[in-house]
């Protein structure tokens, strides 16, 4: 480490410890402002904090991921809009289990904290292409991607149902905790959806090329609510397929394959496809809505194996916010599959991660579009 990041971090590890906060070296993540350490709340900290106390009741561990923003080197519009809106789209989706939590923020003139639950075995992303190596095959398996795909719904309905549109939804922005629930993150481009016919329609670009919704490439005015069921519907593609529905260039090529709709590998079950296929219907009045997708043929089994798995790790968390029980030994949610490694390199499930604004225009200055 050279000696000038040496010392920022020592102030970082000082500021954070002036919280309650034992910062450790360990990073484990990084984004365009931000890297994120592993740290451990104190016992007073956790006593002075209720929502930490109330999260970490049930974890049986003191640990948490503190997002460290560089505010003094990111944009002003960073500072003035993307991080507000992050924060308050963390404050407006607590609680849920499938949702990242966020338990505090400070700042000074340097740097803002975010003290967020910890969620630390990967992301999606690199999920499923530990499980396809695994498998010698690329996607999950459908049972799995039942479990994870029926939580992620989970969330989103909770974001939808506290006014909140994610807008930037993709593998990267979920996470794995280390009982195997999956966590939702990323709320920089998230939005506050205004309720009624009209009010709600959005026009900002954002969220990352593969995942966006075919109205949003055409530069349309759009309902968040329904780009975020487009994006939805990839996430699933990605889960059982092992790859991305729609990857192209040009934004035109794109919509010309959104268009032909996508294809899928023999042996995926019709039902599975037909789910896919609601979501990615071009014309977002005709892709299925959230109550639609929870209650459709293809996830309905999940309902009670997540329910299940829900009592068993902590029956009380369902009736009660305070739970002072201990909490029973939780079970795995995922199951490792014990299947044959081959040695053989698979395509890997690339990140769809670039930003949509700059790609489109890219492409369409190349196609000369004009968009
Ligand atoms: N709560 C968490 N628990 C564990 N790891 C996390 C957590 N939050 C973020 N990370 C890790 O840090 C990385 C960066 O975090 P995040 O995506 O929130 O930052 P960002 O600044 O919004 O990134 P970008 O600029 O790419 O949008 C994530 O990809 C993930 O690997």
């Amino acid at each position: 480490m050279k000696s000038s990041s040496r010392h920022t971090f020592l102030e970082q590890v000082r500021e954070c410890w002036d919280k309650g906060y034992l910062l450790s070296s360990k990073k484990i993540g990084s984004g365009t402002f931000s890297k994120v350490y592993l740290a451990y709340a104190t016992h007073e900290c956790i006593q002075n904090n209720p929502k930490l106390a109330s999260d970490l009741r049930g974890k049986h561990h003191t640990m948490v991921a503190i997002k460290i923003i560089s505010t003094a080197k990111a944009p002003p519009e960073f500072s003035r809009k993307f991080l507000p809106r992050e924060i308050s789209s963390f404050n407006a989706t607590y609680k849920h289990l499938n949702v990242v939590q966020l338990y505090e923020t400070y700042q000074n003139s340097e740097r803002s904290y975010l003290v967020l639950e910890l969620a630390d075995r990967g992301d999606l992303l690199e999920h499923i292409n530990m499980v396809s190596a695994q498998r010698y095959s690329p996607g999950l398996e459908e049972e799995e991607a039942r479990r994870l795909f029926w939580q992620l719904v989970s969330a989103i309905a909770h974001c939808h149902n506290t006014g909140i549109v994610h807008r930037d939804l993709k593998c990267e922005n979920i996470l794995l905790d280390d009982r195997g629930f999956l966590k939702l993150t990323d709320f920089g481009f998230a939005n506050q959806a205004v309720t009624g016919p009209k009010s709600s329609l959005l026009s900002t670009f954002c969220g990352s090329v593969a995942y966006t919704a075919p109205e949003i490439l055409m530069s349309k005015k759009y309902n968040g609510e329904q780009a975020d069921l487009w994006s939805l519907g990839v996430i699933l593609y990605a889960m059982v397929m092992g790859k991305l529905p729609f990857k192209e260039r040009q934004p035109h090529c794109m919509l010309h394959m959104m268009r032909r709709g996508p294809t899928f590998r023999p042996g995926l079950s019709t039902e599975c496809q037909d789910l896919i296929r609601g979501l990615l219907q071009l014309c977002p009045l005709k892709r299925l809505d959230l109550q639609q997708v929870a209650t459709h043929c293809w996830i309905l089994p999940s309902t009670h194996t997540f329910f299940s798995a829900l009592l068993e790790l902590a029956p009380e968390k369902l009736v009660d916010e305070e739970p002072d029980e201990e909490l029973k030994t939780p079970r795995p949610f995922l199951q490792s599959h014990h299947l044959q490694w081959q040695g053989v390199p698979q395509e890997r499930l690339a990140s769809g991660h670039k930003p949509l604004e700059s790609w489109l225009r890219q492409s369409a200055d190349s196609a000369g579009l004009g968009l």
